[in-house]
Formats: structure tokens, C-alpha cells, sequence
């Protein structure tokens, strides 16, 4: 069977994007991993799939995998690209799309500069929303790894985030620090491991370890995660631009239950088919 797909990327995070509207196929993990693989498959960092809605008040329900196969609830730089790719392929004519996910309903609004802002929802902070395994909300906590005792904000996205601070994301030992936080038993379901640098209260630079993929060019919930926790401990200020080694996302928060607006590019690489087993 021949699969058509579109590959796409947010500042280098990226995609193999498939309609699922218009096609059929059964994605299973084991083939998920392979066309994921950068020799023998397509190469990417997640699979987006696009769907019918299943709520009638929604446009679309996308669905997200990461290279391993794993099925997660939200990606920020996808969710840019998943709009870009709905009305490019006249799957929609709105500026405004709602969307169904696993980490629940966003909207998007496709900019006429080409840029995408999504509306992220809010941010939770309670250890049981990630999952985290703690006594409390703290706004850090103590995690012992690898032999270093940590401090990490703990944010959810939808997905699961651990920011550690460190004085410059270009020395941070991401290679060794990123899988061990990834995998650190504490969060029963893994999670995205972020390394922040504040450079002023409206500036940080980050690079994310994420679960499921290993580390990206960008990440567009670890880029909210990192600002929201940033904001919190009171070492940001909204707006906050969040330099990631693919490019710059704009990230605004007003605090509380507000949501987190993040507004950056999408982009469309090459139109391809590829040949499912
Ligand atoms: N690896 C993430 C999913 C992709 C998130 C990222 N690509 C983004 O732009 O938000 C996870 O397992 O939760």
C-alpha cells in the first residue's frame, strides 16, 4: 500500500505528516518506528496523523507519535504544522481551527504572515498531572540523578516537562543529564527534559532532551513548560523569547489559569509516498 505524506518542520523539530481523512491506514508502533528511522525510513522526529473529529464542534483530531512509537498528548511545533498542513491541503479553509488531542482541545490561528499562534491552555503544575512521583506542588523539586542532586520545575503541557536551569545550554550535559531525567523513575510515564538558560526576564535560551525522540532542534511545549515554570519562580516576565537551537519561539503567559499563546513558523519540506509493509 502506498501512503502519502508531507514532510514538514517547526525551527527543525520535525514531522512526517499524514492524512487520514482522505486515506486509510493502520500505523502500528513497530511501523511507526521504522519510518521514523532516518536510513530506513523517512526520518522524523514525531508522526502527526490528521482525523475526523469525533467531537462534532471540532474541526480535526490530530494524533502524535513519537520516533519510538509512542503515542503522547500534545506537540507544540506540530500542532503549528498540523494547521499549516489542514489548509494547505484544503482540508480547511479557516484561519481558526479547533483541534482535538490527547492532552485535550486547542485552537489555532494561521497568521497571513505565515506564522501559527496556538492557544497551549494553562499549565499545571501539580506533580499528579504529569505524573510525577512528590508530596506536593513545589515550584522546585529535588531529583537525584545520575549521582547530582537536581533542582527541577515540573510542568505539564498535556505532555510531561522537568526544566532544570543551568548558566549556559551550549556546556549543559544534555547527552548525559536528558536520558537519565527522561528515564528517571520518578515520572512513571518518562518525560521531556528541558535545560534553561535565562539570559534577561524576557529572554531565555533552551534545548530540550525529549522523551520518546531524544534531543530536537526545538520544542514547542518544552519552550511553554520552560517559560511557565521561568515565570513562576519570578525569573521571566511575559513575553518571553525562547532562542532554541532551530530558532526563536515567542512565548506569553498572563499567570494563573490563563494559557500559554505560542507563536512561531511552520514549514513544508517535500510532498512524498511511501510504501507501507
Ligand atoms: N516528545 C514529546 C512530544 C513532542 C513534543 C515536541 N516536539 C513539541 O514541539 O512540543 C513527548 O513525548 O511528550
Amino acid at each position: 500500500m502506498l501512503l502519502h505524506f508531507t514532510k514538514m518542520h517547526g525551527l527543525g523539530n520535525d514531522f512526517m505528516v499524514v492524512d487520514l481523512v482522505t486515506q486509510r491506514a493502520r500505523l502500528d508502533d513497530g511501523e511507526i518506528r521504522r519510518l521514523a528511522d532516518r536510513r530506513f525510513g523517512v526520518g522524523f522526529d514525531q508522526l502527526l496523523v490528521v482525523e475526523p473529529p469525533r467531537d462534532p464542534d471540532m474541526d480535526f483530531r490530530y494524533r502524535i507519535y513519537n520516533a519510538d512509537g509512542s503515542e503522547v498528548e500534545n506537540c507544540g511545533n506540530g500542532a503549528r504544522c498540523f494547521a499549516r498542513f489542514v489548509r494547505d491541503q484544503r482540508l480547511t479553509h479557516k484561519h481558526e481551527i479547533h483541534v482535538e488531542t490527547a492532552g485535550g482541545p486547542l485552537t489555532l490561528v494561521v497568521e497571513n504572515d505565515g506564522q501559527v499562534s496556538v492557544d497551549m491552555g494553562a499549565p499545571r503544575f501539580a506533580p499528579e498531572a504529569l505524573p510525577f512521583d512528590a508530596p506536593e506542588d513545589r515550584l522546585v523539586h529535588a531529583l537525584d540523578v545520575d549521582g547530582e542532586r537536581l533542582e527541577v520545575g515540573v510542568v505539564s503541557m498535556g505532555n510531561p516537562h522537568a526544566v532544570l536551569r543551568v548558566e549556559d545550554v551550549e556546556s549543559a550535559p544534555v547527552e548525559r543529564l536528558g536520558p537519565a531525567i527522561e528515564a528517571h523513575p520518578r515520572f512513571p510515564r518518562r518525560v521531556n527534559a528541558g535545560f534553561m538558560q535565562v539570559v534577561s526576564p524576557h529572554e531565555i535560551r533552551l534545548r530540550v532532551y525529549e522523551r520518546g525522540s531524544g534531543e530536537t532542534l526545538a520544542c514547542g511545549t518544552g519552550a511553554c513548560a520552560a517559560v511557565a515554570s521561568g515565570i513562576r519562580q519570578g525569573l521571566l516576565e511575559s513575553p518571553v523569547t525562547v532562542h532554541l537551537r532551530g530558532g526563536d519561539l515567542r512565548i506569553e503567559w498572563a499567570g494563573d489559569d490563563a494559557p500559554l499563546i505560542m507563536t512561531g513558523p511552520a514549514e513544508r519540506v517535500f510532498d512524498g509516498r511511501v510504501v507501507l509493509n
